[in-house]
């Protein structure tokens, strides 16, 4: 049997905010900081270690990281990060306030945009000071690899050839894997590892810093995945997040 786990980062500046953020590169809050330590504790307290951690090119995730494996005494762990791993890209929407979003456009048009499976949000402008095409983070790739908007489609398409050809086979040789990343590309991970339906996926949430432990058989097939600690916890923290799309 095979374990891996999965963190999304702490609570950022922009989530505090309510503000869509993408691949915009903000930082945690005090709240954030003490969720990733949490975490840390936690793996730690419930016996789990690491050979090998991945994360995203995003601080977010990096930090969260970082924060964790601090606790856990595991800092000089390797880590591997890749912009495969980075939350799916919001277009035109980065930086926008997700309530202002609501009652401008309505809640079902911002949840089709938040968590539909094939529906993008509208997409950034090249030349939008906020594209990423620039950044020197992303030079190895082809201008056209940044994106300038991603449905969820999009993002599975953009992580699975990294879960195949990296972290899967890494799993295989028997590393004991951890991976920090973001709401969205967990939820493309888990909709490839559950085999979870179009419609299905719009109600999955993942919150902030709570270790989601995947069980999986020898073909990397899910046996059982639960999240770390309080289950009623993380059931009322994916809840706010879902509301993070409402007006108020
Ligand atoms: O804004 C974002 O990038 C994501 C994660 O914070 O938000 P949502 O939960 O709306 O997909």
């Amino acid at each position: 049997m095979y374990q891996l786990v999965l963190i999304r980062h702490g609570e950022s500046t922009w989530n505090l905010e309510n503000r869509f953020t993408g691949w915009t590169d903000v930082d945690l809050t005090p709240t954030g900081v003490s969720q990733a330590m949490a975490a840390g504790k936690l793996l730690k307290a419930e016996g789990f270690d690491f050979d090998l951690c991945y994360t995203s090119v995003l601080k977010r995730a990096i930090h969260t990281l970082w924060y964790a494996l601090d606790e856990m005494d595991r800092a000089w762990l390797p880590v591997v990060k890749s912009w495969r791993l980075n939350e799916r890209h919001y277009g035109a929407l980065q930086g926008l306030n997700k309530a202002d979003m609501v009652r401008q456009y309505g809640e079902e048009q911002v949840l089709i945009w938040r968590r539909s499976y094939d529906t993008p949000p509208p997409a950034l402008d090249p030349a939008d000071a906020r594209c990423e095409r620039g950044d020197p983070r992303y030079a190895k790739l082809k201008p056209e690899e940044v994106p300038l908007t991603e449905c969820l489609k999009d993002t599975v398409a953009r992580v699975l050839p990294f879960w195949e050809e990296s972290i899967a086979r890494a799993m295989k040789a028997g590393q004991r894997v951890l991976v920090v990343a973001h709401g969205n590309s967990i939820r493309a991970l888990v909709t490839h590892l559950d085999n979870i339906s179009d419609s299905d996926i719009v109600g999955l949430n993942i919150p902030n810093g709570i270790p989601l432990v995947y069980e999986l058989d020898a073909e990397l097939r899910p046996l059982r995945h639960y999240y770390l600690g309080d289950a009623e916890a993380a059931e009322r923290a994916a809840a706010a997040v879902a509301s993070q799309g409402k007006s108020c």
